[in-house]
């Protein structure tokens, strides 16, 4: 197995506006998270959260410490969420195995010294999109399944904007640090996702897209709401939305997504909304 990793630094809304297309991707896009039997992680400094993916194929993938974390094990000083989009997989944590299906999550605690994943069929391979960030406890490692989540259901057909937002990792189902992560899943016909749009400064965010059909594409929107910017987005990538940034997205099909954040609090519906009209 190989553990590959890319460090990306912060950025100010004032540069920002600046960068042209190459740079947008270069700084906020994470073009490839899924290699088979390879660990991928970008570190953001944008409150230290680390985005990745593990498809583990013909092997057991052992999550590692990397060099930038100074820890003896990659959980030293961290929690993480894992969510598996691809085939059933397994995740053991220091010895206890867990069983994690298609769209099921587990969050793993500070202080777990082995993570191993594998795939239940190499023919199927699991999928793990991962967020991790520091954490100042421990809490308990715990699966977190499709009928556990917290679901918001929003939008309409009119507006193109009909989803269900299920909860996975957030206060109401389970106690964590500073992580949150969840998923929402676009209603066939309807394509924009977050509209109306929102900022919270108080949290980072990350966007992973899948789902979505071969040939098509997500737009992305990113930026203060009177200063977007935005970034075509293909089938399993991600995107880093600071603090002063919205991030929305438009498809040319319907598609799923899964969204993590960190930072200052843990209350989800602490968001500062913007309204179609007032977007520029
Ligand atoms: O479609 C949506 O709306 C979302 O999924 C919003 C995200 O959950 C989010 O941005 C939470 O801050
Ligand atoms: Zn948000």
């Amino acid at each position: 197995m190989t553990t590959k990793y890319e460090e990306r630094y912060a950025h100010n809304p004032r540069d920002y506006a600046g960068y042209g297309t190459e740079r947008l991707r270069g700084e906020f896009l994470v073009p490839t998270l899924f290699e088979a039997d390879t660990v991928r992680l970008t570190y953001t400094h944008v409150d230290r959260m680390i985005v990745g993916g593990i498809m583990p194929v013909k092997e057991t993938v052992l999550l590692e410490s990397v060099d930038a974390l100074r820890a003896e094990y990659f959980l030293e000083r961290r929690e993480l969420g894992l969510i598996n989009i691809g085939g059933a997989g397994k995740v053991e944590v220091d010895g206890t195995l867990f069983d994690i299906d298609h769209k099921e999550a587990i969050y793993v605690g500070r202080g777990s010294r082995e993570v191993k994943i594998s795939s239940s069929d190499s023919a199927n391979p699991a999928k793990f999109y991962l967020n991790s960030t520091p954490a100042h406890h421990a809490y308990p490692t715990r699966k977190v399944g499709q009928n556990d989540a917290n679901v918001l259901e929003l939008g309409s057909g009119e507006t193109c904007n009909q989803r269900v937002i299920r909860q996975l990792l957030v206060k109401d189902v389970i106690e964590t640090c500073q992580l949150q992560m969840g998923m929402t899943e676009l209603a066939p016909g309807s394509v924009w996702n977050t509209m109306p749009a929102h900022t919270h400064s108080r949290r980072m965010e990350a966007y992973m897209y899948f789902n979505v059909p071969e040939g098509q594409t997500v737009c992305h929107f990113m930026g203060p709401p009177d200063e977007t910017r935005h970034i075509f987005l293909h089938n399993e990538q991600a995107v880093i939305s600071p603090t002063w940034s919205l991030h929305s997205g438009v498809g040319t099909s319907n598609y799923t997504f899964i969204w993590g954040m960190a930072g200052e609090n843990l209350d989800y519906a602490d968001m500062d909304h913007v309204q179609p009209h007032q977007l520029r």
